[in-house]
C-alpha cells in the first residue's frame, strides 16, 4: 500500500474530516501528497513528523490561511472553502508565539480576539476562559508584564475566545522548559475534559506519548501512519541487540527458533529484537542459549527504534 493511499475507518462522530488533501505550492513543491484523515470529536490528535514533512501545511488549509491544490477539509460539517466562514469560527489556532498586542491588557486581548469572529461581548465566558487558564489575576496586566509561560496561556485563551469546538496547537511546548512543559500538558487534558478536540504538532515522542489519544505521522507530505497511541507507543518501545558472532552462522540454529531473531552481515551479526518496556526482555534466556549452542560473540551493541527507524521502516514497507 502506498502512504498516500492510506485510508481508516470512517469515525462516527469525526469533527474535521480531510480527503484526498493535496498542496503544491507555486515552486512546484507538493508538500502534501493525498492527505485523509478523520478527526474524532473530543480526542487529543498529535500530528508528529521531521522539519518540512507537511504539519504547518495540513494545519495552514484546515484553518483556511492557504488554499489546497485538490482535496476537500470539512470542519463540523462545513468545506473550509465553501462554508469559509463557519468552519473557520469552529477552529481556534494556537500559534508558537505572540506577536502583537503587548501594551493590551489580557482581558481587553482576549474580548478583542472574541469580537473579531462576530460573537457578541461576552465577560461571563472571557472570565470562565481567563479562570481555567490561571489568568484571572492577571486581567488587567498588559501582555508585555507576562512571563513566557504567562504569555503562552494568553495565545490559548485568545483562541478559546469564541468558543471554537477544535483547537490547534502548533508546538505548545518548543523550547519551553520542563516545568513549564508540565503545566502546558496538564492545561491540554483539560480542556478535552470540556470537550474541546485537541490537535498539535510536535516533534517531541515525549509529548505525544504523554497526552495524545492518536497519533498521526506525517512524512514527505504523505500520512504514512494513524494509530492509537498506546499502539505506537509499543513499537517505539522496541530495541534491538546485535550480538557480533566470533564463527559466521549460515543459518539461525533450530535451539534458537523460540527467540525473534535475524541474521545479518553474512552470518556474521544475530540480531535480536525485544520490548525493552516488558517485564522479561528475554536476553539472560538469549545468552544462555546461545552458549549452549556453542555461539560465541566478540561484541555487541543495543539500539532503541526511534519515530525515525518507524518512518525508515514505513517508508520501505510502503516502497
Ligand atoms: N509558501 C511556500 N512555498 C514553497 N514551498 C513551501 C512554502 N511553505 C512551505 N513550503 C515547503 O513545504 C514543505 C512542508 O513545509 P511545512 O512548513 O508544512 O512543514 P512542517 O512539517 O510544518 O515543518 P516544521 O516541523 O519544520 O515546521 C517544506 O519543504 C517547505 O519548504
Amino acid at each position: 500500500m502506498r502512504p498516500s493511499e492510506f485510508r481508516e475507518s470512517s469515525a462516527p462522530d469525526a469533527v474535521i474530516r480531510i480527503d484526498g488533501l493535496a498542496k503544491r505550492y507555486a515552486t512546484g513543491f507538493e508538500a502534501l501528497k493525498g492527505v485523509t484523515l478523520e478527526i474524532r470529536r473530543g480526542e487529543i490528535f498529535a500530528l508528529l513528523g521531521p522539519n518540512g514533512a507537511g504539519k504547518t501545511t495540513l494545519i495552514s488549509i484546515v484553518c483556511g490561511l492557504v488554499n489546497p491544490s485538490a482535496g476537500t477539509v470539512a470542519v463540523d460539517g462545513h468545506d473550509i472553502v465553501r462554508d469559509y466562514r463557519r468552519a473557520r469560527s469552529a477552529i481556534g489556532l494556537v500559534p508558537q508565539e505572540l506577536t502583537t498586542d503587548a501594551f493590551e491588557t489580557v482581558f481587553d486581548t482576549v474580548s478583542f480576539t472574541r469580537g473579531l469572529f462576530g460573537k457578541p461581548k461576552d465577560p461571563a465566558y472571557v472570565e470562565k476562559t481567563l479562570r481555567s487558564l490561571s489568568l484571572w489575576d492577571k486581567r488587567d496586566n498588559k501582555i508585555r508584564e507576562l512571563s513566557g509561560g504567562m504569555k503562552r496561556r494568553v495565545l490559548i485563551a485568545k483562541a478559546l475566545a469564541h468558543e471554537p469546538q477544535v483547537l490547534f496547537l502548533d508546538e505548545p511546548t518548543a523550547g519551553v522548559d520542563v516545568a513549564l512543559r508540565q503545566d502546558m500538558w496538564n492545561l491540554v487534558r483539560e480542556l478535552r475534559e470540556t470537550g474541546v478536540t485537541v490537535i498539535l504538532t510536535t516533534h517531541y515522542i515525549e509529548e505525544a506519548e504523554e497526552m495524545a489519544d492518536r497519533v498521526g505521522v506525517i512524512n514527505h507530505g504523505e500520512l504514512v501512519l494513524v494509530e492509537e497511541k498506546t499502539a505506537l507507543m509499543s513499537k517505539l518501545g522496541r530495541k534491538e541487540i546485535t550480538f557480533h558472532l566470533r564463527e559466521p552462522l549460515a543459518s539461525v540454529p533450530p535451539s534458537l527458533d523460540g527467540f525473534d531473531l535475524a541474521l545479518g552481515e553474512g552470518g556474521g551479526a544475530l540480531t535480536y529484537t525485544y520490548d525493552a518496556k516488558a517485564a522479561r526482555t528475554g536476553i539472560n534466556t538469549l545468552i544462555e542459549a546461545l552458549r549452549e549452542a556453542g555461539i560465541s560473540f566478540s561484541d555487541l551493541e543495543t539500539k532503541q527504534s526511534s519515530l525515525e527507524d518507524i518512518f525508515v521502516g514505513l517508508v520501505k514497507e510502503q516502497a
